[in-house]
């Protein structure tokens, strides 16, 4: 490996240029990722406690991307055609193991493609996910497959060689993630380095997936590669995500697992995801209207008038200072 410079979003602060617009409303922050187009460079994270079908309806009437967890297996085929019976865009997660091979032939037989698939792995620099990869593209040859995640740039190439149209960036970076801890590996710490070092590789999009903590980390990810982002503990804690609220001393809060803990799992065996409390902090809505300005702010402050702006601008890195000893 060359010698790469080692940072993660709290090192990082992106430089201004001179600002060409008189009111941030002027800034699009439209992305097109796939077929379509959406109004955030933002998706929440395909897990249990972050999105169900009712979410995932809303996000597709709205105009915002998302991608439905596979921890229902049985519910999917009818999850594709509900949301393809009321015009809107159906994506779903699917996993390797024989009886998803299966499904994916399932999905071909009854004539439903869904317009994005999310090929969900721990480490997906793998055979398995180069075999779905051919498989969903032998029966469904139209559909958009995101495949991930992986965390080098051998990885994104691999899959992108096999065929996928996206690939997902992280391994172990992410809030309820104990992956690190438990087996020493991967991107925690210096996700935002190992995007950048990805993105180079890439001849496709990339979604950036975990340790987004404030706002200003989606512009961050914008500079250094990702189309998209994922993001699962900013979205926990809403009105609208599925986590289970519980009271503590009279403050609501709301679950968010880990897709590799045991509460997801319902077993101690191969654990590598922890369990949360969030307090419960609103309607998704608003946290969305709030990403949205804050990022048009960010253009704003790029110098331009749309997400292309952030791709180019200068950066400092200012290891571990730029919250001044403040919690975020
Ligand atoms: N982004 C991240 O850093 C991580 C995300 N997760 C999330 O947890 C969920 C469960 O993931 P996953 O365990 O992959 O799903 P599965 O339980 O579907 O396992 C994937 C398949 O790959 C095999 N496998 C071999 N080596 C590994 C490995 N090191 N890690 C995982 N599987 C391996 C598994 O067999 P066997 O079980 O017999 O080994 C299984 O057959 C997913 O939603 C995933 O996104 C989990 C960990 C890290
Ligand atoms: N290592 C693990 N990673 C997990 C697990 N469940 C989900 N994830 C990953 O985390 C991101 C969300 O990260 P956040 O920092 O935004 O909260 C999610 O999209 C998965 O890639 C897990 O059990 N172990």
């Amino acid at each position: 490996m060359a010698h790469m410079e080692l940072f993660d979003y709290e090192d990082i602060q992106l430089i201004p240029n001179k600002c060409i617009v008189r009111s941030r409303k002027e800034v699009d922050t439209t992305v097109t990722f796939g077929p379509r187009d959406f109004k955030l460079p933002v998706v929440p994270a395909n897990m249990q406690t972050i999105i169900d079908e009712p979410l995932a309806v809303w996000l597709a009437e709205h105009d915002y991307f998302y991608v439905m967890h596979r921890f229902n297996p049985e519910r999917r085929q009818a999850f594709v055609e509900m949301m393809q019976q009321r015009n809107l865009f159906a994506s779903i997660s699917v996993g390797v193991k024989d009886e998803e091979f299966d499904f994916i032939e399932a999905l071909a037989a009854a004539n439903l493609t869904p317009e994005y698939i999310t090929i969900d792995i721990a480490h997906g620099h793998a055979q398995i996910v180069i075999d779905m990869i051919h498989h969903i593209k032998h029966y469904l040859p139209n559909a958009f497959v995101i495949a991930g995640n992986v965390g080098t740039p051998e990885g994104v190439r691999e899959l992108e060689n096999a065929g996928a149209d996206a690939t997902k960036v992280g391994i172990g970076p992410g809030k309820v993630c104990i992956t690190k801890i438990k087996t020493g590996f991967g991107t925690g710490g210096w996700q935002l380095a190992a995007l950048r070092w990805c993105a180079k590789a890439a001849r496709k999009p990339i979604i950036t997936d975990g340790g987004i903590r404030t706002h200003g980390d989606i512009a961050k990810s914008i500079r250094f590669g990702a189309t998209m982002c994922m993001i699962g503990s900013l979205f926990a804690g809403h009105e609208e995500t599925p986590g289970k609220k519980v009271d503590v001393d009279g403050v609501r809060y709301q679950e968010y697992f880990g897709s590799a803990s045991e509460y997801q799992k319902g077993a101690h065996r191969n654990v590598e995801g922890k369990k949360m409390l969030m307090p419960v902090k609103g309607h998704i809505e608003d946290t969305l209207v709030e990403m949205q300005e804050d990022l048009q702010s960010a253009i704003s402050y790029a110098g331009g008038k749309d997400l292309g702006a952030l791709t180019k601008v200068d950066y400092v890195i200012v290891k571990n200072s730029i919250f001044n000893g403040d919690a975020i």
